[in-house]
């Protein structure tokens, strides 16, 4: 890299070029911006200089150890904008930093000035000289390869040749070859460089994944016709139905608390405040005389039970994330040893947990703020204690209920010793928590995509999570959970589970299914968006097998969109969503772009009907520069040839294409770009 050239020295801010608006750079710089390796980050800057010669600007991306690993030229968002934007791709996790430079671009100045001069007959002999000055200059630098220094020299040459023509010398100036050797290695400078901004690079699993839920006393638990008796299943009986969802291509196992349930205020089927004795209690009532969270419910077997559990996954490809709630039971250990972990009121009671309108009348909340000290050190036992027995990721419930300052120190304090350890937050709370939780380190959150259904929302959705928020937090579109059973997917039908696996699959690098989605699950008990009989409260049993043997089940589909996941790149980026126009307001399409690190490319387009009832009929126009297509793909007439993964069907597509989608049939295209 060239040496910077100094500036006026002092307390100035600006250096010789502006460089203002920076991003990714949360609050300043305070938090690292996020990514995993692989994985493209939009980067942009306003730049600018007085007067009117050329200004370059580029990115450039250090590795944790503070060495240069990528440079890239980055692009005017529009002429006069001053707005520039690139892609960095960070290769491996660290601590990576990246800086902007803007400086005095001296052939596109030189270029600029010789076009417009020798056509208007003003200087040219002056402008040839200049040029060729410049091009020698630029062949002695050392930093470009022998054949772009040959290049350079022969550009010069040809333009202080006064026996040819004017065109011919102006021509060498601008010859396709030259341009690429001034690209590779522009003609810098007065080079300004910004101060360097933190770049969290984390692992796979931090930002890429498909996510399964069940609950493991359901997997295997059997019901005695005669009494009505249920007996649990348990971890090792949980572990058999590991390959099936491992078929379905889900990457994480994600388990609901597997604890001690109290008994003091259990909670019976459908939410009832009375537990008949063979009720299995809501297993977020965390704590019971056989012990709290570092402990493992008797009925579903013992910590060695749970390594097998750990390692089955493991050799069937699958990641097990556990549940984290702090929160506990009246019959938690912590009730008794430290009651100054929870709010005692003048009666002596403590109030059981609310998350407004909701009553979780079977849980007191912890309180953070008479013994943080001894809170905190507790926790961070109890997430060590797991980690030791394999667990790399934690599923954080309700962290907005808990101060924002305990997060950033416990995700912190984990990261220092086991920096691949992933926290997905569920929060279903307010923007401003919602963000300083992703601010406070939480590699993942949950999102309100479950009540973004037209494509009104869905388009506003899709940019806060692709643009917006991207720089800190990381969504999991998780199309239900034990919680939340929206009425799109209550009255849609097949259509609506369908189409909302496409939304979240295809949208984000991270997804997520709760068990009974493969089933088309959607009975909610009346006047709630949760299912009827729910599994939070009792034993479900599943015939899985039997439902796919009948055609009655989504996991083909799911399967085959969780193979389409794997098999393109595209799909593992967050921030490379566009969306695209159509004349319906139930069609919304959008694509996904990449180009990997061996310069080939991956596009898909996917559109979809967001109408479960309908079919719908549109014009679909693309904006074609975001699908980066190549001359070689393109017939005569402009057009390119997409491959439909679903249906198998391809077609020539080109800016406007006529789309029409029935709900009852297939609800979506995901349409891969031929190159
Ligand atoms: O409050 P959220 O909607 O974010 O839900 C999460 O936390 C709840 C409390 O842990 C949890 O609720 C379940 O467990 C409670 C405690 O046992 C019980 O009172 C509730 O009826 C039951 O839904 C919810 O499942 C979790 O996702």
């Amino acid at each position: 890299m060239p040496a910077l050239e100094p500036h006026i020295p002092g307390k100035l801010r600006f250096g010789r070029f502006p460089i203002t608006d920076v991003s990714p750079v949360v609050e300043g710089g305070a938090f690292p911006a996020k990514a995993v390796a692989g994985e493209g980050i939009a980067v942009g800057a306003t730049a600018f200089r007085e007067g009117h010669d050329a200004l370059g600007v580029s990115a450039v991306l250090y590795s944790p150890r503070g060495k240069e690993k990528q440079r890239v030229r980055l692009r005017e968002l529009g002429k006069g904008l001053d707005r520039w934007h690139g892609i960095l791709t960070p290769t491996k996790e660290g601590e990576w930093t990246f800086t902007i430079e803007a400086w005095h671009d001296r052939y596109g100045t030189w270029h600029h000035n010789a076009a417009v001069k020798i056509a208007a007959g003003i200087d040219v002999e002056l402008m040839l000289a200049e040029g060729a000055a410049l091009f020698a200059a630029a062949a002695e630098d050392e930093d470009r390869s022998e054949a772009d220094r040959a290049t350079l020299r022969s550009a010069s040459y040809t333009l202080a040749d006064a026996s040819r023509s004017v065109e011919d010398r102006l021509a060498a100036g601008e010859a396709p070859e030259v341009r690429a050797a001034v690209e590779r290695l522009p003609i810098r400078e007065l080079v300004t460089e910004s101060e360097h901004f933190p770049l969290l690079v984390e692992r796979e699993r931090a930002g890429r994944g498909a996510w399964y839920e069940f609950f493991p006393r359901s997997e295997g638990a059997v019901r005695d016709h005669a009494t009505g008796a249920w007996t649990s299943g348990t971890l090792r009986t949980a572990a058999e139905r590991l390959p099936g969802v491992a078929a379905m291509g889900f990457d994480v196992i994600y388990l609901p608390p597997i604890h001690p349930i109290g008994r003091a205020f259990r909670k019976g089927p459908n939410n009832s405040l009375t537990a008949d004795p063979g009720d299995p209690g809501s297993p977020w009532a965390i704590g019971a005389a056989e012990g709290g969270h570092d402990t493992i419910h008797p009925d579903l077997g013992t910590f060695e039970d749970f390594e097998a559990f750990v390692a089955r996954a493991e050799e069937l490809g699958l990641e097990v994330a556990i549940d984290l709630a702090l929160q506990a039971s009246p019959d938690h250990p912590w009730v008794t040893s430290h009651p100054e972990w929870f709010t005692t009121r003048v009666d002596g009671s403590i109030a059981y947990a609310e998350n407004p309108p909701k009553k979780y009348q079977d849980i007191y909340p912890l309180n953070f703020d008479n013994d943080p000290e001894g809170l905190s050190k507790e926790i961070l036992r109890i997430v060590n204690l797991w980690i030791d027995h394999g667990v790399k990721i934690f599923r954080v419930d309700n962290p907005h209920t808990k101060p924002v300052w305990f997060w950033e120190w416990l995700i912190g304090k984990v990261a220092k010793k086991n920096p691949d350890v992933v926290f997905l937050a569920e929060a279903f709370t307010r923007p401003a928590m919602m963000k300083a939780l992703g601010r406070a380190g939480f590699q993942q959150s949950y999102t309100y995509f479950t009540w973004r259904n037209t494509r009104a929302e869905l388009e506003e959705f899709f940019t806060m999570i692709s643009k917006d928020w991207a720089p800190f937090y990381r969504p999991n579109l998780f199309v239900n959970t034990p919680d939340i059973l929206t009425e799109y997917l209550q009255f849609g039908g097949w259509p609506a589970f369908k189409i909302r696996a496409v939304l979240a699959s295809m949208a984000s690098p991270l997804w997520g299914v709760y068990a009974g989605y493969e089933l088309v699950e959607h009975v909610a008990r009346p006047g709630a968006e949760e299912y009827i009989d729910n599994e939070k409260y009792e034993y479900k049993q599943r015939d899985w097998a039997g439902a796919e043997a009948a055609g009655r089940s989504l996991a083909p589909y799911l399967t085959r969109l969780n193979e389409i996941r794997r098999a393109h790149p595209a799909l593992m980026d967050l921030q490379n969503l566009t969306l695209h126009s159509s004349t319906d307001d139930a069609t919304v399409v959008f694509s996904k772009h990449k180009e990997n690190a061996d310069g080939t490319k991956d596009t898909l387009i996917i559109v979809v009907n967001v109408d479960p009832h309908a079919t719908r009929e549109s014009t679909v126009t693309l904006d074609l520069p975001a699908l980066h297509l190549d001359r070689e793909s393109l017939d005569l007439e402009g057009r390119f040839r997409v491959d439909d993964l679903l249906s198998g069907q391809s077609w020539m597509w080109g800016e406007h294409n006529y789309v029409r989608l029935d709900a009852h049939a297939e609800p979506a295209h995901i349409l891969h770009v031929r190159r």
